[in-house]
């Protein structure tokens, strides 16, 4: 439990540009304080004292703001930064390393029993005022913006932002918002590549026809010009001639 309390109170001076010293980091952060009163309060749980941890829990919660369960679950080297309003219920489990804000709830969605609250990974940020709700799980490395209200499980390396939370980056790289004023219709795309696709057609049915009219045509020009069936076009260099296929759009 001492090592674990040493890694509580070291990340503190990483995490936070405004810890100055140990005597602050000891008496100013009630983050601090209250890991304190949960790791005595969850151990005694564990050894089967009742009433004790929770009262604890309760005490820890008047001096610090912060409310944490008994029975959850919380690595090592957490920081739960100013603290005010946090809630963390009695099935969660938070990884080692996560950094949680004011005013994070780790709650129950009030339609499940038994395991009802979320898992964290390790290192997953919480921004101040998120509700992160249900039996979830939250990868490593993700980040949780600041009041969202996270519902589904969200892979390890993901930032997650909005209401109900969604994924804007995973693994460093953007996934666009979800537009709800401009969805995709699926229905429509089908009619449109249909209808390209009969034009498509059209376009090819029109050109195969044009060789058709070819012999018909000649056929009319030698009948008008009386000529001889046996006639050689190609031979032929009259103006008369070119007139009447141009004319006829060949
Ligand atoms: C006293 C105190 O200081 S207490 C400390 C309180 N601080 C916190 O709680 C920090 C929590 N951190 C956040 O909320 C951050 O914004 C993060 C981690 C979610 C995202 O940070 P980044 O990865 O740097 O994302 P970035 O700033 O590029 O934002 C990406 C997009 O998400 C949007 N976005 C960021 N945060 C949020 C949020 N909390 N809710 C909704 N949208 C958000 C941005 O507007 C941006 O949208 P756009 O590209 O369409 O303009
Ligand atoms: N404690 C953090 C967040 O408020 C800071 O000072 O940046």
């Amino acid at each position: 439990m001492l090592s674990t309390l040493s890694a509580d109170f070291r990340i503190i001076f990483e995490r936070d540009p405004a810890a100055r010293n140990w005597l602050e980091v000891l008496f100013c952060y009630p983050g601090l304080q209250a890991l304190i009163f949960h790791r005595l309060s969850h151990w005694l749980r564990s050894i089967g004292i009742p009433f004790i941890p929770r009262f604890i829990s309760h005490i820890a919660r008047f001096l610090t703001g912060i409310e944490i369960h008994p029975g959850a679950l919380i690595g090592k080297g957490v920081f739960i930064d100013h603290g005010m309003g946090v809630v963390i219920g009695e099935t969660a489990i938070v990884g080692d390393y996560a950094l949680i804000y004011q005013g994070v709830t780790l709650g129950g969605t009030g339609k499940e029993s038994g395991k009802r609250h979320p898992t964290l990974g390790e290192n997953v940020v919480v921004g101040a005022g998120a509700k992160v709700l249900g039996n979830l799980q939250i990868g490593n490395n993700v980040r949780i913006g600041a009041g969202s209200v996270v519902l589904r499980d969200v892979p390890s390396n993901c930032t997650v932002v909005g209401i109900p939370g969604r994924i804007i980056y995973r693994s460093g790289v953007r996934v666009a918002p979800l537009e709800h004023n401009n969805l995709p219709d699926s229905e429509a795309e089908v009619i449109r590549t249909l209808v390209d696709r009969i034009e498509a057609l059209e376009e090819q049915i029109q050109a195969l026809q044009t060789p058709v009219k070819t012999p018909i045509l000649i056929g009319q020009f030698i009948q008008e010009n009386e000529l001889p069936k046996e006639h050689n076009f190609c031979n032929i260099r009259d103006k008369k001639i070119q007139e009447f296929f141009d004319g006829a759009g060949i």
